[in-house]
């Protein structure tokens, strides 16, 4: 019998280090219903209706990344929308932003009500205005939809559908509270470890940046949006706040550790490069932590009975969980709820890297089937 053609297409945006390990994850299934038709970076593009395929063996990064530098397409948003509303209708389709953007996210929409189901790490669509939030929802509903975001919250760890099956089966989620940013939970695992002195803290950021846990600007990571948005994410979950953020993550309290000096630096080398000029000021911060015993921790809270919602720099004693359980970049996160009483469900472990992130996207394509 002559073998099928896959018959999800799917349509990979962004190849850095979540798309290429995302791509390479995809290509590797053993057998599988997706057939990749396009990848794109924001310059270039690659599309195939019928998949595409590489001279040499496809699951190598560096055969897919080849093909992808030399196509003269450039990059189309509205061109990729209406080549995969074609693919849509004879088995489904498939668009996975693994970006950063605005304009993608806001492309949302759009690609769902043409009956493209959306999978994605990114999180300005679901963490920024309400009124797009809502569009997609109802986009979701339009077209028959699904929008999915596991990786968008601890990347591949189960925050988003824990979270969803505590709702979903009549649970009462009172609070959610947490190490939500890979990045700052490495920087100060390493930085406050309850010891005397230790590295610098501009050392321990350029680590976080080398080993792929910060954003692209790692700014948003120091400034405390990254925590915001997942913050935010996640009060929209939960029926009793899901009006609360209207403007979104910007609505969070949160503690910035920018220095005021570094606020406007709009690229990520030259941030890196200043911030060592800071580093006396959070030695100070972790003596004085050091001296009450504490060591300090970047945390967020969604406090669904008073309704704060914020993202702090907070001292934890040294025997603290929070002190004592978290390495690398470990998210944890307890929910507090009617049903779990004094004893929260906790979730933990990496909350950043390529490999878990994409793992978390590619667990999101296999909801699909
Ligand atoms: N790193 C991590 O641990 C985690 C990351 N995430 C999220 O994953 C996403 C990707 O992160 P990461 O891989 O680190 O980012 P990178 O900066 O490494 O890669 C971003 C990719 O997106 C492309 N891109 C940017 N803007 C556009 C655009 N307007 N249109 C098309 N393509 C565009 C870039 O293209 P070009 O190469 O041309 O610049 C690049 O290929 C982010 O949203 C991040 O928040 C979520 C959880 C964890
Ligand atoms: N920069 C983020 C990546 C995952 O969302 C983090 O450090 O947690
Ligand atoms: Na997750």
């Amino acid at each position: 019998m002559a073998s099928q053609k896959p018959t999800i297409s799917v349509a990979v945006v962004g190849v850095g280090l979540v798309g290429s390990e995302f791509t390479s994850q995809l290509l590797a299934l053993p057998t599988s219903p997706f057939r990749l038709v396009s990848l794109s970076s924001s310059k270039k593009t690659l599309f195939s209706a019928d998949g595409l395929e590489f001279p040499a063996s496809s699951a190598s990064e560096s055969t897919w990344k080849s093909a992808l530098a030399v196509s003269e397409t450039p990059f189309s948003l509205d061109a990729l929308r209406a080549s995969m509303t074609a693919l849509a209708q004879p088995g489904g389709a498939v668009l996975v932003d693994n970006t950063s953007s605005e304009t993608v996210a806001a492309s949302y929409p759009s690609f769902l009500r043409a009956g493209i189901h959306v999978i994605t790490p990114n999180k300005k669509a679901a963490s920024g205005d309400l009124t797009l939030y809502k569009d997609i929802l109802s986009a979701c509903a339009d077209g028959g939809t699904k929008y999915l975001g596991e990786s968008t919250v601890g990347a591949g760890l189960p925050i988003l559908s824990t979270l969803g099956d505590l709702v979903g089966t009549g649970d009462k989620v009172e609070k959610i509270e947490g190490v939500f940013s890979g990045t700052m939970s490495y920087i100060f695992n390493n930085f406050s470890t309850g010891q005397p002195g230790g590295p610098s803290f501009s050392s321990v950021v350029n680590v976080a940046r080398e080993k792929g846990y910060t954003e692209p600007h790692p700014a948003d990571d120091l400034n405390g949006a990254d925590v915001a948005r997942k913050l935010t994410i996640l009060s929209r979950l939960i029926p009793s706040l899901r009006h609360l953020l209207p403007h979104g993550f910007v609505s969070v309290q949160t503690a910035s550790l920018i220095p005021p000096a570094l606020e406007s630096i709009s690229t990520g080398d030259e941030f890196v490069k200043r911030l060592p000029e800071f580093d006396a000021e959070f030695d100070r911060l972790r003596e004085s932590a050091d001296k009450e015993g504490c060591v300090l921790r970047f945390v967020g809270v969604v406090d669904a009975t008073s309704g704060v919602v914020k993202a702090e720099l907070a001292k934890y004693p040294k025997t603290h969980p929070f002190a004592t359980s978290l390495g690398g970049s470990d998210n944890i996160v307890m929910f507090h709820t009617a049903r779990y009483g004094a004893r929260p469900l906790i979730v933990q472990g990496a909350g950043a890297g390529a490999g878990v992130t994409a793992m978390g996207v590619m667990s999101d394509l296999l909801k699909l089937v």
